[in-house]
């Protein structure tokens, strides 16, 4: 196993970790039936938002909170649904690669997860 380095590393990452959190008991439903989420257009803007992070890319150019916050009216997002999101994630991640953006993509998951939550918080 190597460690995330380019584009095609981010695109698989999120394409495997997409497949398994649209299919979760616990959050899949939020993915499918609240947001009917595309998931051929919104992969390519997750791998844009990792490339940001992780790799220095600037194709990124949203900011994610609003968009969480707007799911969070629709069908409130709650301490449990973010624990599987960061669950599926760091297993995601360990599947498929090993070294120190791996260890990155996760804390910084954890990060943003919490700034999100915050906000989702402040919001209700
Ligand atoms: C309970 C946890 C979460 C759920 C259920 C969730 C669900 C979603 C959904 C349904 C969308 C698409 C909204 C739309 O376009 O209509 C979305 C967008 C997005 N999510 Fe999440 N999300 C969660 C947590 C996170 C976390 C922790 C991160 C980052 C570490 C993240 C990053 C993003 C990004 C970058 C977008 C794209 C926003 C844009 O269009 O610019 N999400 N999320």
């Amino acid at each position: 196993m190597s460690d995330i380095k380019t584009r095609a590393d981010l695109e698989q990452l999120v394409r495997r970790f997409y497949e398994k959190a649209m299919q979760d008991a616990v959050i899949g439903f939020l993915f499918t039936d609240v947001a009917n989420l595309d998931l051929a257009s919104h992969a390519p803007v997750i791998a844009d938002f990792w490339e940001m992070v992780l790799l220095g890319g600037t194709a990124y150019r949203q900011n994610p909170i609003p968009v969480h916050l707007a799911l969070n009216r629709q069908s409130p997002l709650t301490a449990d649904h973010f624990d599987r999101w960061l669950t599926l994630w760091k297993e995601t991640v360990d599947e498929l690669f090993t070294g120190n953006t791996a260890e990155q993509a996760k804390i910084r998951a954890l990060s943003i997860a919490t700034v999100m939550q915050t906000k989702i918080y402040n919001d209700r």
